[in-house]
């Protein structure tokens, strides 16, 4: 996907970015996606709190998307919100069974969740175990989806899937890695009368084209990411022009990212979301920049941009050579960004 322009937002100067940014460190409460800190740059901006945190590992084109997502909403417009509660989803690690109650717990009222399965060094029979576990705690009316962030072969997903159908579940998240494998997959269920939907996630947000799963039949709804998107009104566009139903969800940002999906979730017109939104993560992080943390409750997040709190900033302020490597992180993003006009 090509750099996107900043949609009205102009691209401010390097020396401005750099004296908004804050770096922070964050432990998390359970290892999520391989990581037990999670780092970010939150800018101090005019229009209020923004985040940059892409995962280390992304490189500086992918990572210059979630760059301009920090400069839209923090130096540009953010549309006005259609709706002031946002329902969640509880998400739930790739944690043992007897795990399962204690991550619920932390996203009270939640009536859907997601279960992170197909993580590597895990057998089938944990997915199984973790599934069963979290229907037996939220009763046969919940949703509950799974996530396997595109870990099994066609082949592999064809028997997860038969498998997990006896709990009944609301649609299959990125269960293989490339779209011509999701359409296989998905045509293979629809010919064994197995009743599965599924979700694209990495397909939309890590793709070169993120409207070829849809246009290619191979998703029943799209999993939508402020910040890799490059930003709310990419984001929009990307939803307009997909014809799918829609689950915002967070890259297990802090809460000033976690603000930026609300605002994008908000903005949705009514019909648009396909269920409760992956948007509750912060109960995942084991502290916060700011002290209105946008935690669910009553199973939803009440629309809101939390202003952020000096102390915690000092507080989680990493050491300095991960301070430089973000900035640096910063400065190339900013030099691509200007790159692309
Ligand atoms: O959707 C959710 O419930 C939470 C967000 C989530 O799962 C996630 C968070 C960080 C990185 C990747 C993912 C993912 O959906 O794959
Ligand atoms: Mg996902």
């Amino acid at each position: 996907m090509a750099i996107d322009s900043l949609h009205g937002a102009p691209l401010p100067p390097l020396d401005e970015l750099m004296g908004a940014a804050r770096v922070v460190s964050i432990p998390t409460r359970t290892r999520f996606r391989g990581i037990s800190v999670r780092e970010a740059v939150i800018f101090d901006a005019p229009h209020g709190p923004a985040e940059f945190s892409p995962f280390t590992e992304y490189a500086f084109g992918e990572s210059s998307r979630w760059l301009a997502a920090a400069i839209e909403f923090g130096w540009g417009e953010t549309p006005a919100a259609r709706r002031d509660t946002v329902d969640v989803n509880a998400t739930v690690p790739a944690v043992s069974a007897g795990s399962v109650a204690d991550v619920l717990a932390r996203f009270p009222g939640c009536r859907t969740a997601k279960v992170k399965v197909a993580e590597r060094g895990q057998s089938l029979a944990d997915d199984v175990a973790r599934v069963r576990s979290v229907r037996a705690a939220m009763g046969a009316d919940a949703r509950v989806r799974v996530d396997a962030n595109g870990g099994w072969s066609v082949d592999e997903a064809f028997s997860a899937l038969t498998a997990l159908a006896e709990f009944d579940l609301d649609y299959a998240e990125q269960p293989c890695a490339t779209v011509p494998e999701l359409a296989d997959l998905r045509a293979r269920l629809a010919r064994a009368g197995i009743p599965m939907r599924i979700a694209a996630d990495e397909s939309v947000r890590k793709a070169e084209d993120p409207l070829a799963v849809a246009r290619a039949g191979a998703a029943d709804l799209i999993v939508v990411k402020a910040q890799p998107l490059g930003g709310i009104a990419p984001a929009l566009a990307i939803i307009e022009e997909a014809q799918l139903p829609v689950i915002v969800s967070s890259a297990l940002d802090t809460s000033v990212g976690i603000s930026m999906g609300l605002h994008l979730a908000a903005a949705l017109p009514d019909g648009a979301l396909a269920g409760a939104c992956g948007l509750g993560t912060v109960a995942l992080l084991d502290g916060d920049v700011v002290a209105d943390r946008l935690l669910p409750e009553g199973g939803a997040l009440r629309v809101r941009r939390p202003a952020l709190d000096a102390g915690a900033l000092e507080r989680y302020r990493p050491t300095p050579d991960r301070e430089r490597w973000w900035q640096e992180r910063v400065s190339r993003c900013h030099a691509a960004l200007t790159e692309a006009g």
